[in-house]
């Protein structure tokens, strides 16, 4: 299911934060969201998601226009601040989640078995979260955001305070996810994730300043650093 934004917009109060954004996301592939901290990556995320309601322009998923109950369904979300339960085991924090789908007991403990061996949890599937590292709560928060084999998966800051080799054993799971079929939406701000991914679109104060392959967008800087288109649009805010 292709993703299609036309002429989105939206506000908090008077602040316009996103800005007449269009562009659409290819089924299969993996978008980043690349942007400086308040470019306007979460909301972009809530929006697609049907958390926030555009003050105007169309998300359709498909041939189908946003929000709709039977889409939502089929997406996965990671929110950026992690929404555990910390005084519930990993296991816990599954079952609760999992009894917010229509899965059958069985095969929702079949399921949490699988998701908890995926993010390599399962030797702590009794320890309460409140015990957990920041990584260990991450992993637990992409278990429940796949819990329902999701067509498509937000994730928003995803590797965010992570180190760098759990930040790749979470990459390797993200293309395996694609590699099953899986079209993955995922917000960063750490510039070198950006070559897992097959495109990027790069916000800047709520504006698209670039959605390309990836490929390209690295052939469009001189450095073959993806920072350097911001500069660029930073060097011509400055100058209107
Ligand atoms: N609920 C809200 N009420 C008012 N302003 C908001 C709200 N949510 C976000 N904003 C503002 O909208 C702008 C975009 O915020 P957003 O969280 O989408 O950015 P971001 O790119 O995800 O940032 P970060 O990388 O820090 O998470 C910021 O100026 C932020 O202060």
């Amino acid at each position: 299911m292709d993703i299609q934004l036309s002429h989105v917009k939206k506000s908090f109060g008077k602040t316009l934060v996103i800005k007449d954004l269009s562009f659409a996301i290819t089924a299969g592939e993996i978008c980043c969201l690349l942007g400086p901290s308040g470019s306007g990556k979460t909301t972009l995320i809530s929006l697609m998601i049907g958390a926030l309601p555009a003050d105007s322009g169309t998300i359709r998923f498909g041939d189908t226009e946003m929000p709709d109950m039977a889409v939502l369904k089929r997406l996965g979300f990671m929110p950026q601040n992690d929404a555990l339960y910390d005084d519930l085991s990993a296991y816990g924090n599954l079952k609760f989640f999992g009894g917010l789908y229509p899965i059958k007991k069985q095969a929702l403990d079949a399921r949490i078995t699988e998701v908890l061996d995926i993010v390599e949890l399962t030797d702590h599937r009794k320890k309460l979260v409140k015990n957990f590292s920041g990584g260990m709560k991450k992993r637990l928060s992409l278990a429940i955001a796949i819990l329902h084999k999701p067509d498509i998966l937000f994730l928003d800051e995803p590797t965010a305070g992570i180190d760098p080799v759990l930040r790749r054993k979470i990459w390797k799971q993200f293309q395996s996810f694609k590699a099953q079929g899986t079209t993955i939406v995922v917000s960063t701000h750490v510039m070198d994730e950006v070559i897992e991914c097959d495109k990027g679109a790069l916000l800047y104060n709520g504006q698209l300043i670039e959605y390309d392959t990836v490929p390209k967008l690295l052939d469009k800087t001189a450095s073959g650093r993806i920072e350097d288109l911001f500069f660029a649009a930073s060097e011509s805010e400055a100058r209107s």
